[in-house]
């Protein structure tokens, strides 16, 4: 069959519309499935993420061109067209007349009836490129919603909290690919020893900014490599290692993780116990704890004990048993849009509220689970208030007996900011070039 590559972004980003697939495992089934080459799939991988990312902005411009609005479009129909606009608006090596005669062809295969409208709507474009530019909406939260594709909703939201300067910054940050970073595993290697056999490979690399990240350079089949599948490095954000780096694990200790897969965290803990203590982990889904046993295991980890457990659920049996516990609660990952840009559509206001009531109850679980001067550690991959300060400040009201400490000491200076001082960091993509991040340190007093 040909052109496969286009073929895969409009399956997976039907999958995505119609069965709430996750774009990276529906991607990947579709890349076995139609056996596509290396360089086919960047090139699918690069107009996917790119039409989702843009899809609003797409989205007004087919609005205008559709006579009967694009709700009347069937999926086929209209992630065909969107992904033909992706590519004239944002893939100069992409000729236009490729990009229509393809998406034509590919809604010939399905609903032949419609190719003929596809090609009208997507020549009537091609008319009138100037439109792209011109957003002709006067209401401004609206406006900017669609200039950079993110929902109304966010818009509003965040500039309200952070002003509108900020928010343009944190959205056109959100619209860009971000690097990929990688934990070294020191049980198993140095970092200067690693980075030497890439260099030896032609892989290129560069030194991260914590003791043991690193950056790869636009290298996207690393997962595939020896280095990878014999667990000398894991991938990994530097913002979710200064989690555990911060809740500063030592050997012999012993940590309850409550929502751990598939253990990005867990074991980069093991690691800076050099895989002495004991670090019970928990997750509600069984499969994934799985994931922490196979991660664990490449890795040269054997003091993880996976277990499943509901952590909205108080169990007596762990009441002040641990030195540490580490809450990486469940919660919306708006700070995780540049990795996974179809979260800015799947979360609104009410999943925030309803994930809230859910770290609640888990950060006040944990809380009985640590010991008498023990830490506790509370973060997110996401920048709301709802999830992230409102819920440390209640949980401060309602356990007198634990306190914000301090965390500067943790925090290398391309992460730190005041808020340090207070016991908590929070992480911005447009500011620090790391995923959206919220980190929380508590002693518990007595
Ligand atoms: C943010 S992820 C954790 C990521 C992990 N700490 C890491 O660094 O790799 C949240 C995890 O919480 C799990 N989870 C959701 N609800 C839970 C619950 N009630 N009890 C325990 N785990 C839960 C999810 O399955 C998910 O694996």
């Amino acid at each position: 069959m040909e052109d496969k590559d286009r073929l895969v972004a409009v399956k997976t980003l039907c999958d995505i519309d119609e069965k709430k697939s996750y774009s990276n495992i529906k991607l990947n089934y579709y890349f076995k499935k139609y056996d596509l080459s290396p360089v086919d799939r960047a090139f699918s991988t690069e107009i996917l993420y790119g039409t989702i990312r843009w899809r609003l902005r797409i989205d007004y411009v087919i609005s205008r061109f559709a006579k009967n609005g694009i709700n009347k479009i069937s999926p086929w129909v209209l992630n065909s067209i969107r992904i033909a606009i992706y590519q004239i608006f944002f893939m100069d090596r992409v000729p236009d007349f490729a990009a229509v005669d393809r998406s034509v062809e590919i809604v010939k295969q399905k609903e032949p009836r419609a190719a003929s409208f596809t090609n009208a709507v997507l020549r009537n474009i091609l008319r009138n490129k100037d439109i792209f530019n011109s957003i002709n909406v006067k209401d401004k939260y609206k406006r900017l919603s669609i200039e950079y594709s993110h929902p109304e909703w966010f818009v509003k939201k965040f500039i309200n909290e952070l002003g509108e300067e900020f928010t343009i910054e944190l959205m056109k940050k959100n619209n860009t690919p971000s690097e990929l970073t990688a934990r070294v595993n020191t049980l198993k290697i140095s970092k200067e020893d690693l980075v030497k056999i890439f260099e030896s490979k032609g892989i290129e690399v560069q030194n991260g900014r914590l003791h043991e990240s690193i950056i790869f350079n636009g290298y996207s089949n690393i997962e595939k490599s020896y280095e990878f599948n014999n667990g000398y490095f894991i991938i990994q954000d530097e913002a979710s290692m200064l989690s555990s780096k911060i809740l500063n694990p030592m050997p012999s200790e012993r940590i309850i993780d409550m929502c751990s897969a598939p253990g990005g965290k867990t074991t980069h803990m093991a690691q800076l116990m050099t895989n002495k203590g004991e670090i019970l982990a928990f997750d509600i889904y069984e499969h994934k704890l799985k994931l922490i046993n196979e991660n664990a295991k490449k890795l040269g980890i054997d003091i993880i004990k996976t277990q499943l457990r509901d952590a909205t659920l108080y169990y007596e049996d762990l009441k002040d048993s641990a030195d540490k516990v580490l809450v990486d609660a469940p919660c919306s990952g708006l700070g995780l849009i540049r990795k996974k840009p179809e979260i800015r559509w799947n979360i609104n206001e009410n999943s925030i509220i309803e994930l809230s009531k859910v770290q609640k109850a888990i950060i006040n679980n944990a809380a009985k689970y640590v010991k008498q001067k023990g830490t506790l550690l509370y973060s997110t991959c996401t920048i709301t208030k709802e999830e992230n300060e409102n819920i440390i400040y209640d949980f401060l009201k309602n356990n007198k007996n634990f306190d914000l400490i301090d965390i500067c000491d943790y925090i290398p200076k391309e992460f730190k900011n005041d808020d340090c001082k207070k016991g908590f960091l929070k992480l911005y993509p447009n500011i620090n070039n790391c995923d959206g991040f919220f980190i929380a340190k508590f002693e518990r007093k007595w």
